[in-house]
């Protein structure tokens, strides 16, 4: 699998009053936090990705291809949220299943990829429990699995862990860049932890009422010389 390049060509979309203006470009393969206040736009952002939301005008390219009418099935994206990502009344292989095939036919290639995923990820043994016989993590491990196994190019996260202690949160971070490695894909997270976007991420995009604002490089955000508006939601400078 190969990521692919997602482009935000001056990209417009409103919710009434809260008017959105996305213009970046997050590079194929690479590791990029979403980043801004509270109420800026980064679901919206995220959403407009997975095809939740149709922008208003502007493009959105993923690789070469314009999404304008691409629905959100046949994108070549996954999604994890913060949270509810599995359904409670099937079994983590169930869930898992649905990665694959939403009527859960799955054919011997699918159960063995299934099968292989969830040794990777520290679950074999659980396939059959309900996702309320699990800790919050190993959930949002089973959604992490259940997204890699649908093999698409385009991760996005949206705020994921944020429900989990730091050493947790710590220990997902550390698996989604062992998975990036081994896979190649482009990752998009949302997050409102610094020290998460500083572990994980190798670009930043950030966003301010409605708008991304600035982008670059983690290590020049995170420099004494990163963009003002950044440098001021961390609290560094006045
Ligand atoms: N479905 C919706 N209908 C109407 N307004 C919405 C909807 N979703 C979001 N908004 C509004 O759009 C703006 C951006 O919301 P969004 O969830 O993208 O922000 P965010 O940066 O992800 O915030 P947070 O960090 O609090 O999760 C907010 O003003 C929000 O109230």
């Amino acid at each position: 699998m190969k990521g692919l390049t997602i482009r935000f060509d001056q990209v417009t979309f409103s919710y009434g009053e809260a008017q959105f203006l996305f213009d970046a470009t997050v590079s194929a393969g690479s590791i990029t936090a979403v980043m801004g206040p509270s109420g800026s736009g980064k679901s919206t952002l995220l959403n407009l990705v997975a095809g939740f939301e149709t922008p208003t005008s502007g493009r959105l390219l993923i690789g070469e291809q314009d999404m304008r009418d691409v629905e959100p099935a046949e994108r070549p994206v996954s999604m994890i949220f913060q949270e509810n990502n599995l359904f409670a009344h099937l079994t983590v292989e169930q869930n898992i299943g649905l990665g694959r095939s939403p009527s859960l036919k799955l054919t011997p290639e699918d159960k063995h990829a299934i099968t292989e995923a969830l040794e990777a990820t520290g679950l074999a043994g659980k396939q059959k429990r309900l996702p309320r016989e699990l800790s919050g993590g190993e959930r949002q491990r089973v959604a992490i699995v259940r997204a890699l196994v649908r093999q698409r190019p385009v991760l996005l996260l949206d705020e994921p862990f944020a429900s989990l202690g730091p050493a947790l949160r710590a220990d997902m971070l550390d698996e989604i860049r062992a998975l990036h490695a081994r896979l190649n894909l482009t990752i998009l997270f949302v997050t409102h932890h610094p020290e998460d976007a500083s572990r994980l991420a190798q670009e930043v995009i950030f966003l301010e009422d409605g708008k991304t604002v600035a982008q670059g490089s983690a290590a020049s955000f995170f420099s004494e010389s990163g963009p003002l508006a950044f440098r001021r939601y961390l609290g560094q400078v006045a």
